[in-house]
């Protein structure tokens, strides 16, 4: 993979330069709640335009139907790009339309663009080979070189990660550098004990990395959102909770071949639940109450792990050497909700284990909630995409910036 040092190196002054970032940032209406993924990517943005490289800066933001939809708008992403370089930077309504032709074309040397949302095209998202490519083809027209550095979304085979590369020079960014050069230490000398935490609401998307975890690590602790398809498979009722109902024989799988490789699964024994989703806008108390994980009430949703499944969590913690972390235990936005993904912070922080967070909204929760981000080894900025760096898959976006 070339980086960005070579590309710095040959000069790039006068070049527009692609950076396909990941500003997938959590909002709060127009306000954005976590900077953490436009900090990252921000060296690799200085250094360009230091360099005197027209920066264009493409992301995606939440799930958008492949059509223009003003809640997804990158908008605030690019006015804070702007407060945190100090510089102005140009904003273009659309992606690759007349607002973005526009705007690239008036950047002069070392100033910055950011182009309306990827997926506000449905070129970008597309499993169609031809129609994802005639979008990177608009893509390409926008710039000389391509940069990577939206490390969150290198597992997505999408237009602007994985067919607009091969139409341009490509490198690597720093983000995706540092990214990489973590996980890889993970994946081959990861010191035991080694524990993963897995949690969070994308079950679907996450499961499968148990598979290969089962070869690596000696406890996994399940919390978040994945633990009621555990908890179902197990046999329990779980209520209204969230459930990946297909999944469940795959699971009982995981939990048998466990048992036999002596890989410690640990699952909660006690939840918060509630008849209904807490109000994350007005964090109006939503009054939970703790019950045991085999005795969810039917009309009952299981929203973060209960006290007793905290202290269990954190003595699980205490002596690894190495912890994997991915997903909140909770619904970590709402304060009520919040204290199994402290608990999980906490135990990190307290014990001598090397840590890596990984996951938007892992690592955004534990700023939120106050931690110190430097106390932790590494906070990736990516959650799907460091579980299946994890699971050993190809990465469409690392594999194209290797070709
Ligand atoms: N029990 C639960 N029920 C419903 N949602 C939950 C539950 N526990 C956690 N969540 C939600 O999970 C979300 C985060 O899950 P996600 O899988 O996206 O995490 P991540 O890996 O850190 O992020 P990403 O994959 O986007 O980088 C939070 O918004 C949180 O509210
Ligand atoms: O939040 C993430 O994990 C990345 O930004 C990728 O987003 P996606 O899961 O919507 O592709």
């Amino acid at each position: 993979m070339k980086t960005i040092d070579e590309l710095l190196a040959d000069g790039v002054a006068g070049k527009r330069v692609f950076v396909r970032a990941d500003l997938n940032v959590p909002l709060d209406g127009t306000t954005i709640t976590d900077d953490g993924r436009i900090r990252a990517v921000l060296p690799t943005v200085k250094a360009l335009a230091a360099a005197g490289a027209r920066v264009v800066v493409a992301s995606h933001l939440g799930r958008p139907k492949g059509a223009p939809d003003p809640a997804f708008s990158l908008a605030p992403a690019a006015q804070r790009i702007g407060e945190l370089l100090g510089t102005d930077v140009r904003f273009a309504t659309d992606t690759v339309g007349e607002s973005a032709t526009a705007a690239v074309a008036a950047l002069t040397d070392g100033q910055v663009a950011v182009v309306e949302n990827l997926r506000f095209n449905a070129g970008e998202t597309s499993k169609d080979d031809a129609e994802r490519g005639a979008f990177a083809d608009q893509l390409a027209a926008l710039a000389d070189v391509y940069v990577g550095d939206g490390f969150g979304a290198v597992h997505r085979k999408h237009a602007s990660v994985f067919d607009l590369p091969a139409r341009l020079p490509h490198y690597a960014g720093y983000l995706i550098a540092t990214e990489v050069g973590v996980l890889k230490k993970l994946t081959e000398d990861a010191k035991r004990p080694y524990a993963v935490v897995l949690g969070g609401a994308k079950v679907s998307d996450k499961l499968g990395v148990i598979d290969h975890l089962l070869e690596k690590a000696d406890r996994i602790l399940i919390g978040g959102g994945m633990a009621y398809t555990f908890l179902k498979a197990q046999g329990h009722e779980v209520g209204i909770s969230l459930l990946q109902e297909d999944q469940i024989p795959a699971v009982q799988g995981y939990l048998k071949r466990a048992a036999e490789r002596g890989v410690e699964f640990v699952l909660p024994v006690d939840v918060l639940v509630s008849g209904e989703f807490p109000d994350l806008k007005t964090k109006a108390p939503a009054n939970p109450t703790t019950v045991a994980a085999d005795a969810i009430p039917a009309d009952q949703e299981g929203l973060d792990i209960g006290p007793e499944t905290r202290k269990l969590y954190a003595s699980k913690l205490a002596d690894a050497a190495t912890v994997f972390w991915n997903g909140p235990m909770g619904v970590f936005e709402h304060p009520d909700y919040a204290e199994g993904t402290k608990a999980v912070a906490q135990a990190l922080l307290d014990s001598s284990a090397f840590t890596v967070v990984g996951g938007g909204d892992s690592a955004a929760a534990v700023r939120i909630l106050g931690f110190d981000e430097n106390a932790f080894g590494h906070i990736s900025t990516g959650g799907g995409a460091s579980l299946e760096y994890l699971e050993g898959k190809t990465l469409p976006g690392l594999a194209a910036l290797e070709n």
